[in-house]
């Protein structure tokens, strides 16, 4: 299974230093849809700056991170790469919508099997208590291979505006051009993670701090409004 606890431990790390109270915001970043969309490939073009050489199905989750800064301040986007085949999520599913910020939808533009299971992947957010106020964004990956395309840009836009998400087509291999040498104007993946840190940011979202609210070395996250005297609920990275 990934390794949800290297996270965990990545977290707890953060209570052992000395240093002042970091005051980094995290951002969890949900990335699904089904087996073979690019899942993988979009997160690591995201975290990485470029194709991965090789990919594997993956198992559980794989986490991803990347700091970014945003008007000056740094902030933590943490991706969280699913598994799209259900007999390597099913033990997983429920830590994946524990505390989720943003969703991110992908379907693949060749594969219009992978369009078609997206009601099925927002009926599963919706199981999971994912209020409206979570944004969420659909990405149509694999748009190098356009001539192969199953789904037309109008069918995913019609799709998108119907389930209040912005549409964004691109391709985790070749952002800029097609295989057989031609551009193909897809949205950069940097650009869209960065669409959805700059929602993010904006939303007064969850901010790490240290010490945390009685938990021993527990790592809190805190909702920015909870300092500000609002009436959020203390929810804990780790107990
Ligand atoms: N041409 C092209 N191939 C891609 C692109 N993104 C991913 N692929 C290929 O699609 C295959 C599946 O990619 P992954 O990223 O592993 O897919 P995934 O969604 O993570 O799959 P699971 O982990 O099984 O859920 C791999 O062979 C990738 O090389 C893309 O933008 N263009
Ligand atoms: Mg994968």
């Amino acid at each position: 299974m990934a390794d949800i606890e290297s996270s965990f431990e990545f977290s707890s790390s953060l209570t052992s230093s000395s240093l002042p109270p970091p005051r980094t915001r995290i951002f969890k970043i949900i990335v699904i849809g089904d087996s073979g969309v690019g899942k993988t490939c979009l997160t690591y073009r995201f975290c990485a700056g470029k194709f991965p050489d090789k990919t594997e199905a993956t198992i559980g989750v794989d986490f991803r991170e990347k700091v970014i800064e945003i008007d000056g301040e740094k902030i933590k986007v943490q991706l969280w790469d699913t598994a799209g085949q259900e007999r390597f999520r099913k033990s997983m599913v429920q830590h994946y919508y524990r505390n989720v910020h943003a969703v991110v939808f992908v379907y693949d533009v060749t594969n219009a099997a992978s369009f078609r299971s997206l009601p099925a992947w927002i009926e599963e957010c919706r199981q999971h208590a994912l209020g409206q106020e979570v944004p969420r964004i659909l990405v149509g990956n694999k748009c190098d291979l356009r001539h192969a395309a199953q789904v037309s840009t109008d069918v995913a836009q019609q799709f998108a505006d119907t389930h209040s998400m912005p549409l964004f087509e691109t391709s985790a291999k070749n952002p800029y051009g097609n295989e057989d040498g031609t551009q193909n104007n897809s949205d950069h993946v940097e650009a869209i993670f960065m669409t959805v840190a700059h929602k993010l940011k904006s939303q007064k979202p969850l901010v790490l701090s240290q010490p945390p609210c009685g938990y021993g070395d527990t790592v809190t996250l805190r909702r920015q409004d909870q300092e500000d005297g609002g009436n959020w609920g203390c929810g804990c990275w780790r107990s």
